[in-house]
């Protein structure tokens, strides 16, 4: 198709008068003008705003912008909690907080819309499907601020903590983030002079262990930013080990480095023998745990592993004796509570691909950490493989019998979902119910799309705000053959 033309008023800095007519996935509203659709962010349904164009789609046949002045206010809107992500107060304001102009209610039933349109867009669901008309996005909190654990920052130029505008490779210095939990918000990270590191990743634990990550520039001593940096904590927090803060250093990950051409971390503090933080959640009476180390995946907002782990406990209703696979297992959430469900004679593999998280996923249930009364002895095996290789690696195994076949299966993979080969693989296990947690709508929508044609519907739909004052929602489902 040729590049349409694009018309003066939707020339890239126009203003126009826009109201959204609904909400898209990934943040913006969809609003039409001069016969074109254009995706605009920071309004509402139904507002009457002055939006200025800020970029062309594909073809010129879309357009992106971004609010500027609101005209006929929805009555869901409220007063930005945070102005540097304000789109009413800056220029481009900072992306992570792009619903913060929303009351967390009405931030929830767009969310709402959001899981039903991708469910029927792309998984191919009728429109009056009865566990889509019942959804509803569910608090995990009634706090809408202090949820993050985990907080990335960048280092400005001037070597202070900074974010970047939405899409954006800008640099702005902040002096705080209210998503970020009190703890971190404590530390008033940003009176640190970060010269030489170019990304700080702050972590706080639920047994309250905190965990600082600081990225060294390739071109800079990890040795001496390491020292400059210790300095300030110690002068900023006193005896920091006591309070049991971490500080590690690590060079830049570049591509195409070799190994041997890198520097040696540098670990400082409470952690100094190994940078990592202890979580734990309550089962049963009972006290999990895992470790968690630098760079490794967990669950961000301190509410989401009980919220999640019940969920998928509650649709999976395992029994003793049950095989379980944990695909996307991270450091092993949901392998602890399958281990403790199917106990000593079932079994749970679990199947991470990053090299630091299945090392924890290992470790965790090696030393028993992650186990309780009933997974002392469930046998749990944890594999480092991409997800895909392993399940063709051993679905000869499980069709020869060599292998258990497991009768239940988890989903949690990234942002990108687990696509359609996998899909295939998972129902080539033929397990009896396949559980799906989903951070993005749009990846469920479209492995839901791939397990529908092959026979498989959703029996259980639940959603959690477990990003407030963002556009994300987790979603879990669960699937079953027709
Ligand atoms: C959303 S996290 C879920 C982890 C875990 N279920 C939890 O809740 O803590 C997804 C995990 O999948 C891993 N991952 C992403 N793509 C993968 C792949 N292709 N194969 C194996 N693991 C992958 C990531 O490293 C990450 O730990």
């Amino acid at each position: 198709m040729a590049k349409a033309p694009i018309p003066e008023e939707l020339e890239v800095g126009k203003i126009i008068t826009l109201t959204p007519e609904r909400v898209a996935h990934g943040g913006s509203f969809v609003a039409r003008a001069h016969d074109r659709v254009i995706f605009v962010r920071h309004t509402a349904i139904g507002e009457k705003v002055r939006a200025r164009i800020t970029g062309v789609g594909a073809k010129n046949r879309f357009f992106f912008a971004d609010t500027v002045e609101v005209l006929e206010p929805s009555e869901h809107r409220r007063p930005h909690p945070w102005a540097p992500a304000d789109a009413l107060a800056q220029e481009s304001p900072l992306g992570g907080m792009e619903f913060g102009h929303l009351n967390p209610d009405y931030q929830r039933e767009l969310k709402t819309q959001v899981v039903r349109e991708q469910l029927e867009r792309l998984g191919g669901l009728p429109a009056d499907f009865a566990l889509l008309r019942l959804l509803r996005v569910e608090a995990l909190s009634e706090e809408d601020l202090g949820w993050r654990t985990r907080v990335h920052f960048a280092v400005s130029p001037a070597g202070r903590v900074a974010m970047h505008p939405h899409s954006s490779a800008e640099t702005r210095e902040v002096e705080d983030f209210p998503l970020a939990h009190e703890t971190l918000r404590k530390l008033n990270l940003s009176q640190l002079d970060l010269t030489g590191a170019v990304r700080l990743d702050a972590t706080v634990s639920s047994t309250g262990e905190i965990l600082l990550v600081f990225a060294v520039s390739t071109g800079e001593s990890v040795e001496s930013v390491a020292r400059k940096i210790t300095e300030q904590a110690g002068s900023a927090w006193g005896d920091f080990t006591a309070q049991n803060i971490t500080l590690h250093f690590t060079e830049e990950r570049v591509g195409g480095r070799r190994r041997g051409q890198r520097q040696p971390d540098l670990t400082r503090g409470a952690q100094s023998e190994r940078p990592t933080v202890t979580e734990e959640l309550d089962a049963d009476g009972a006290r999990l745990r895992w470790k968690v180390g630098a760079g490794g995946f967990w669950q961000i907002h301190p509410q989401a592993p009980a919220a999640l782990t019940a969920t998928v406990a509650e649709m999976l209703e395992l029994s003793a004796g049950e095989t379980v696979f944990d695909l996307y297992s991270g450091a092993g959430l949901f392998t602890a509570m399958a281990a403790a469900e199917v106990g000593a004679k079932g079994s749970v593999l679990a199947v991470e691909g990053s090299a630091v998280t299945s090392a924890n996923a290992r470790e965790n249930f090696a030393s028993g950490l992650a186990r309780i009364k009933e997974s002392k002895k469930t046998p749990v095996e944890v594999v480092r493989s991409d997800v895909g290789a392993h399940l063709e690696k051993i679905l000869p195994s499980v069709a020869s019998g060599r292998l258990g076949r497991p009768s239940a299966v988890i989903l949690d993979p990234s942002r990108e979902g687990a696509g359609k080969k996998v899909m295939e693989q998972c129902n080539q296990l033929a397990p009896s119910r396949i559980v799906y947690v989903a951070c993005d709508p749009a990846a469920l929508g479209r492995d839901t799309g791939y397990l529908r044609q092959m026979g498989w519907e959703i029996t259980a739909l639940r959603a959690f705000d477990m990003y407030p004052n963002t556009h994300h929602v987790e979603t879990v489902a669960l699937f079953e053959k027709r």
